[in-house]
């Protein structure tokens, strides 16, 4: 179906699994094998299905070039190791993360429901997406996950002249009785580096605060971000903190790299950040009986009482919502261009 005005862009609109099954095509013709074009493909049409604009197709291009470059290996079979009572260790040898928290799942999921809490421990792997999908599926099945993942040098730590730090997003979700579960997945930064991006591209201004250009002054322009600059953490010293223990628990607990600690610049094209990731899954059954979600949920009725309008994630269920109803929106142009991609090269 597509519809034109004289004033917007013409746009198409597709169902979820037409987008997966197109998004799969284009992995597997550029590099991936098909297990790990089946995980990329659900993670990034997910992502489109929730308006998560900076972390759907958008990421496709990069996705792409990072294969081609021969910098992350697109048919990585991760190793997985079953460490200790409560921890599980994978090696996404060189590969994504989400094919190896595909692979670790079932056992991390095993160990929580019998020691209560149960680690995960990603290391050698590429994260390009959402962090919110590693979580929500968890808070589905009645456990509460908290993910970290590092991505690459582009943040100043607090106080300090130069960056160091990525973006470094922090996701939670935790099961609710009377509705979704309870998601929240923010980056560390004051914004996320794909939202600059996007910004860039379009030619508009960023709000004050976010970032600095190459000679460290305060800058509302996102390609003196881009070109030598660097972005802030989010809320000062606190932001920074947190960014410093997304670094700590996705590289130093892993085994990954630090967001400084690889170098790409052999790899032209190379965008996918080659760090580590940490999942940790608890078992709320374990402490609070069946009471968990009936508590979250006595919570989030509290948050509604004192006048709270939109809890984290209200904007992605309604837009997931509208997209299982309506199916998906795209750009025409970009919609081709995708078509083009997932036909034989
Ligand atoms: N892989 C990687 O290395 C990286 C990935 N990212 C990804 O980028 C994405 C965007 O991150 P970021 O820009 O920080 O996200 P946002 O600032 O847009 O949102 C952060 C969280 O706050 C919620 N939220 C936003 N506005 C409000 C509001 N007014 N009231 C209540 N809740 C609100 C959002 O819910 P809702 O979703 O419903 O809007 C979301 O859970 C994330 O998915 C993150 O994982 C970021 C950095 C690095
Ligand atoms: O938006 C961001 O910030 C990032 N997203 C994917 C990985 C690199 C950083």
């Amino acid at each position: 179906m597509s519809h034109a005005n004289a004033a917007l862009p013409e746009v198409e609109t597709l169902a979820l699994a037409d987008l997966t099954e197109l998004l799969q095509r284009i992995f597997e013709q550029h590099g991936t094998s098909s297990e790990v074009a089946q995980v990329l493909a659900h993670n990034c049409a997910s992502a489109q299905r929730d308006g998560a604009h900076s972390h759907g197709v958008f990421r496709i291009p990069g996705y792409l070039s990072s294969l081609a470059s021969g910098w992350v290996d697109g048919r990585a079979v991760p190793v997985v190791e079953d460490v200790a009572s409560g921890f599980v260790r994978v090696d996404a040898a060189n590969g994504f993360a989400q094919p190896a928290l595909a692979a670790a799942r079932g056992l991390l999921v095993e160990k929580a429901r019998s020691a209560g809490i149960a680690v995960l421990a990603i290391r050698n792997s590429h994260h390009f997406a959402a962090l919110w999908p590693d979580v929500e599926p968890f808070a589905e099945e009645g456990l509460v996950a908290l993910s970290v993942v590092n991505s690459m040098t582009c943040v100043v730590p607090h106080g300090a002249q130069r960056p160091l730090f990525g973006t470094n997003p922090i996701a939670f979700a935790a099961p609710r009785a009377g509705g979704e579960p309870i998601v929240f997945d923010l980056a560390t930064s004051a914004i996320a580096h794909g939202d600059v991006q996007i910004a860039a591209r379009q030619g508009q201004m960023l709000p004050e605060g976010m970032g600095v250009d190459s000679l460290g002054q305060p800058t509302r322009d996102p390609k003196a971000i881009l070109n030598g600059g660097a972005l802030l953490p989010f809320g000062g010293h606190k932001g920074s903190a947190l960014s410093m223990m997304v670094e700590l628990l996705s590289a130093a607990l892993t085994g990954g790299n630090f967001s400084f600690e690889f170098d790409w610049s052999n790899h032209p094209g190379a965008q996918t950040p080659w760090t580590g990731q940490l999942l940790i899954v608890i078992d709320p059954s374990k402490t609070a009986g069946n009471h968990f979600a009936s508590r979250s949920e006595a919570l989030v009725q509290q948050m509604r009482g004192v006048g709270l309008q939109r809890m984290p994630g209200d904007r992605r269920y309604q837009e997931r919502a509208k997209s299982l109803a309506e199916g998906i929106t795209l750009p025409a142009a970009e919609l081709a261009r995708l078509r083009e991609l997932a036909s034989a090269r």
